[in-house]
Parts: C-alpha cells; structure tokens; sequence
C-alpha cells in the first residue's frame, strides 16, 4: 500500500486525512526519520519527540500564512518531511543537502533561520507585531522546549508579549530534557513534581481539616469543585499567568486527538497563550528513549542495535583530553569550579561533574549568566572554568567585557567546538571567537596545534592571571601522545617547527600540522619554508615572527577563524604597528556564513588542507618578488 506520507507534499494534503491516517502518517514520520538519521547522523530523539505535535499544528494551522517558529530548530525534521522536502530528506545535513535546522532559503515554511536556543519567542513577538502593523493575517506559533525555556532571553520574551498582549501562541514542549536532563528551579517547577499526587494530598489534607469546621461539609464540596483552583496553585499556569499569558495544559503531546482539539480551541483565542504539552524524548524508538541524551545528536548508528556506526582507532578527541585534564587540574587545585550552560556531555565537563560533584555547575542554557557567574566566583577567590561552546559564547561577548575582562578577573574560557565543526552548518561553526576574544582588552587568547598542547595550555590558563581563552576544534585530536607532567607554557611565546629561508608560514591551532604539511609538498617545488606555531593570538610572539619574517620577507597566516579581525589580522597590525611593509598573505575563512557539510569536505573547499595551502602559498609567490629587506624596514 502506497505509503501516507508519500501523499503528503504540502501541509494542505494533511488536511483530507482522519485521525487514523494521522496516526498512521506519524508511524512512517519516524519511520523515515529513524532510517535517515541513522545514514546521516542527526538530532534523533528531539525529532521523534515532537512527531504527533508537528503533524498536530500543520493539521490545525496553516503554514506558511501561520506561522510555526522553531526553537533551536534540532527538532524540525517532520516539519521539513511535510512541508515539501520529503524527496530530499535523505541529503539531510549533507554539503549541498538540506539543512538540519530551520532554513528560510530552503522553504517558505521555515520562519527564522536558527540554531542557538530561546531565540524564538522574541523573533515570534516581532513577526506577530510586524503582522499587526501592516495589517496581515495569520497567526504565529512558537514551539519551545522545556531546556530552551531556561534562558534569561526567553523570559524577556514572555515578558515582552505578556505586556503587549499580542495573539502569540507559545508551545512549550517539555520532555523533561535539555540535551541532559534539564536542570534549575524552574525545571523542578515545569516537571509536575508538585502537581498530580501532591495536589491530590493537598486536596485530601483541606478536605478533611474543613470538614471539622462548623458548615465544613459546603466547604468540602467547594474543595471538590475547586481541584483546577489547587492545581493552578501548584502547576506553571501561576508562573505564566504572572507573565501575562493564559495557560493551557499540560496535555499529553503523543495523543494527536487532544493536541488537535487542544490546538483548535487555541487557535483563535486572544492575547498571549501558552500550550504545555508533555513529551517524551526519542519516543517510538526504544534505544533513544532509554538514552535520550545518546541520541540527542549523533553521528551515524545501526538500528537494531544503536550502535555508532563510527570508524574506530581515531585518536582520542581534544573533548576527552579537556575532560581528562580538567579532572587532574582539579586534584590539583581546590579552588577549580566548572561551569557548563547545558552542555556537560557535549563538553566533557561530565567526568568533572563525577569527580568534583560540589565543584560543578550546570547552569541551563545560560551562557550570559555562565560567564557573569563566573566572574562572581572568580571576585570571590574561586578558580572558575568556563566551558562553552565557540558559537553559543557569542552569546555572552558583553559579559565576557564588562563582567570578566574590565576587572581583569581570572577566567578560564575552555572553548571547544572552534573553527569548522560541520554538519550542524552556519549556525554553529566555531569561525568569530579569535576575532571577537583578541579585540578585548585583559585577554589572552591561545590555540593548541595538537592535544597535548591542550592539557598544557589548560594547565598554564588555570596558572596565569586574568581572563584567558583556549580554544580548540571539533573532533579527534592529531594522535599526539599526552606527556605525564603539565607543564606551564611561556605566555606569549610560540614555537618554531622548521627552519627555511624562502617563506615564513605561521599558524595557529589546528592549522599548524597542514602548515607543516604544506611546507613539506613546497619543499617537493623547492621552496623552503619556515614554519611557526604562534600558540597565542594574544599576545602575539612579535619577536619571534618579526625575526623570521625578517629573514625570509614573506609571510603567510593561516588560521581556522574568520579572516576579518582574526590571527592573519594580528600579524598585520604587528607589522604595520613596526613599520615593516611585509607582503603577508592570509590563509582563513571567508567573509560569510559557512555552510553545513562534512569539515574535510568544507576544509577543501575553504583551503584549509595541507595541498591546498601549498597550492595558494606557490601561486601567490609566483607574484611576490622577495623583497629586499632594507627597503622593507626603511
Ligand atoms: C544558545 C545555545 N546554547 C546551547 C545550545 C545547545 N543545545 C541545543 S539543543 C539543547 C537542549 C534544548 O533542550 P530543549 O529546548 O528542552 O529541547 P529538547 O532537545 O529537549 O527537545 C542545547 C543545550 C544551543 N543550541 N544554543
Ligand atoms: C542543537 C544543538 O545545538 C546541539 O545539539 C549541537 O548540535 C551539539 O553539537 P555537538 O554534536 O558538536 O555537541
Ligand atoms: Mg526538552
């Protein structure tokens, strides 16, 4: 029988189905979401949690004139498989395929591009205003998890549509679950853990004390009719209704009959609602329900068993090595505390969080509060370790200046996820920190070219004094092996690898290796390169690259940052500060958002290879006389 789904190629095909063939449409939504992730690798359980909800909404609603605002957008795969993309679906996350992520490019349907969390209440409040202004139809739906919720952006969000009472209709899906399992007061709050039985105690308690009361049995009876007034009390409805919002729920979010009829009572209510519905993350596929943090995002898997499909005897990643590190440095020092927003697998902290359980601070998905608490830790005497991703510590860049830095506090920003990290594409590559670190004042900024180089730069970052930055790729690490001893590096001081007289390559993090690489394939063309690894962004070696660029009179950067502002941009302004006239080519990321693929496939395709380097090192000298170094430094 042809499958339902097949049928489906735009959300008004949902509409000729019965709520049998819903269901059965869900069934083939995971079907094929199961099956794809598992080739492509993906964000499985968040999908396969939202599947009856998505087909709920795109049932009661009508995208593109209403419409559905994504948060984060991990969970939007259904969204996508309805909405038009079905027959492209298996390209998921793929160069060139679509987007794992909500994309305005690639579909009507997709409302905000988007990636970083809690972004969606405020972008929904703006279009709902926007709509009103010019006299547009349409309503506008946001879905947002229960993780999400607990940014301070999010709030301001709420706030914001509470007091300007537009007809803004919030979904708050709540699994229970950020990627681990979600954390904070007010996830106690959202987690019912006061509702159900303790309400129903709470009932019985009133009960049985008024009916002691002289014309108790009349107040018994209230009580009896007053169970929603008790539960109120105890459930999130107090908390939005506070906001502004009227609140509905929670509601079971895989009974397709109650979110539809749910949905449809909303629909056209006025003002600010809000939706709670209650999920459950990685359902219908066993596996990711029992480790919804697993599956939260993986790389390709087997299904019968859930197994990572991925190749073995990769060298352990510059993640695991952090994490392993961060254990020793806390043996080491009592007064090391680490904080993560959200991300304690992710970053490696989880060992930490083991080892150093009172040490440990998970702080939601709150990566302003993270930093500004930090430097609240750091004003105290603490030793605080900042581990954040590179993309979502943008989010933090006025607290990492005005809270950590101005007072030249001691922080340590672990940042993990620099440069290209692929799939997830524009919205999380690693590509500004350099640039948006090294133009504060205070910091010092440093990159590893290999593992080893990490745990020592960690070791020298919890050593020093004031704000400092390490940060470090995506991924397996180059196979360095790990000296025993830690040991504190120079501030300031690079390194160099190889002496040559015709170019001076200098490089930073991960693109020392392919520097060095590329120097050996000139060598093969008989040009002789000398090759640094700068180690800090800041403060630059200036010595040491002035005294090569000195000696061999051409310069190349490379970097895996953006080129504007970043490592290549250093070096210039060093030259340019010391009136040497150099001609200094740089080698990094383009001006624009890199897209999502595989990162050897994008390193390729942005030069970032060994091959590629040389290629752009040999041709670029084809057009640079060496200069002569008296009328350089005139
Ligand atoms: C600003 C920001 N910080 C961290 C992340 C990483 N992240 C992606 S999804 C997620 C958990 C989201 O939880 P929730 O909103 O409850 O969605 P669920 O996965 O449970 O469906 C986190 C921490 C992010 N995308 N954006
Ligand atoms: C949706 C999101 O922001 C995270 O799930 C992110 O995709 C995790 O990235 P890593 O897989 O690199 O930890
Ligand atoms: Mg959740």
């Amino acid at each position: 029988m042809a499958k339902l789904l097949e049928k489906v190629n735009s959300p008004a095909d949902l509409k000729k189905f019965r709520l049998r063939q819903l269901e059965k449409l869900t069934e083939e939504l995971r079907e094929v979401i199961v099956k794809t992730v598992a080739e492509t690798g993906g964000h499985l359980a968040p999908n396969l949690g939202v599947i009856e909800l998505t087909v709920a909404l795109h049932y009661v609603f009508d995208s593109p004139k209403d419409k559905i605002v994504w948060d984060v957008g991990h969970q939007a795969y259904a969204h996508k498989l309805l909405t038009g993309r079905r027959d492209k679906f298996h390209t998921l996350r793929q160069y060139g395929g679509i987007a794992g992520f909500p994309k305005r490019s690639e579909s009507p349907h997709d409302i905000v591009d988007v990636g970083h969390s809690s972004t969606s209440i405020s972008a929904a409040l703006g279009l709902v205003t926007a709509q009103d202004f010019l006299k547009q139809e349409g309503k506008v739906v946001v879905v947002i998890g229960d993780g999400s919720m607990t940014a301070g952006l999010a709030f301001e969000g709420l706030n914001n549509a509470g007091h300007l009472k537009k007809d803004l209709i919030v979904i708050l899906n709540d699994n229970e679950m950020s990627i681990s399992p979600n954390v904070g007061a007010l996830s106690s709050f959202l987690s019912r853990k006061l509702t159900g039985p303790v309400a129903r105690r709470l009932k019985r308690e009133l009960e049985s004390f008024v009916s002691h009361l002289p014309g108790g049995e009349h107040l018994v009876t209230a009580i009896r009719k007053s169970e929603d007034a008790i539960k109120c009390l105890l459930t999130p409805g107090m908390l939005f209704e506070a906001l502004g919002f009227r609140y509905v729920g929670p509601i079971p979010g895989h009974n397709l009959e109650t979110l539809i009829d749910t949905l449809r009572n909303v629909k056209n209510l006025e003002g600010p609602t809000l939706v709670h519905v209650l999920t459950k993350k990685g359902k219908g596929y066993r596996p990711a329900e029992e480790e919804p943090e697993k599956f939260h995002g993986l790389g390709p898997f087997d299904i019968k068993t859930g197994k990572p499909k991925t190749s073995k005897n990769k060298p352990p990643s510059y993640t695991s090595v952090f994490s392993k590190t961060m254990v020793r440095l806390g043996e080491m020092e009592p007064r090391l505390v680490a904080i993560t927003a959200a991300m304690p697998s992710g970053t490696g902290l989880k060992a930490f969080s083991e080892r150093f359980p009172e040490r440990f601070f998970d702080v939601g998905i709150a990566e302003q509060h993270a930093v500004t608490f930090a430097a609240g830790l750091a004003l105290g005497g603490m030793i605080p370790v900042c581990a954040i991703y590179s993309t979502f510590l943008q989010r933090a860049f006025d607290q990492i200046i005005h809270d950590v830095a101005l007072t030249n506090l001691h922080v340590v920003f672990a940042i993990d996820r620099a440069g290209i990290v692929g799939e997830d594409g524009p919205t999380h590559q690693g590509q500004f920190d350099l640039t948006y670190l090294r133009l504060i004042p205070n910091m010092i900024v440093m990159a590893p070219k290999d593992e080893n180089e990490l745990q020592h730069m960690l070791y020298t970052a919890v050593k020093c004094q004031g704000p400092v930055a390490v940060r470090y790729p995506r991924g397996a690490g180059e196979g360095a092996s790990l000296d025993w001893e830690l040991k504190e590096i120079p501030i300031g001081k690079g390194e160099i690898f190889r002496e040559g007289e015709d170019i001076l390559l200098v490089a930073i993090g991960n693109m020392v290796y392919p520097a060095l690489k590329a120097a050996d394939l000139l060598a093969k063309e008989g040009l002789s390169a000398t090759v640094i690894n700068a180690r800090f962004v800041k403060p630059l070696d200036e010595d040491l690259i002035t005294e090569w660029a000195l000696r061999t009179g051409r310069v190349v950067t490379i970097e895996e940052n953006t080129l504007l502002g970043g490592f290549g941009s250093a070096v210039l302004e060093l030259f340019q500060q010391k009136g040497l006239r150099f001609p200094v080519k740089r080698i990094g990321l383009p001006d624009k958002f890199i897209e999502h693929g595989a990162p050897a496939l994008l390193r390729e395709k942005y030069g970032l290879t060994p091959e590629k380097i040389a290629e752009e090192v040999k041709d670029w000298l084809l057009h640079q006389e060496r200069p002569d170094i008296r009328v350089l430094t005139a």
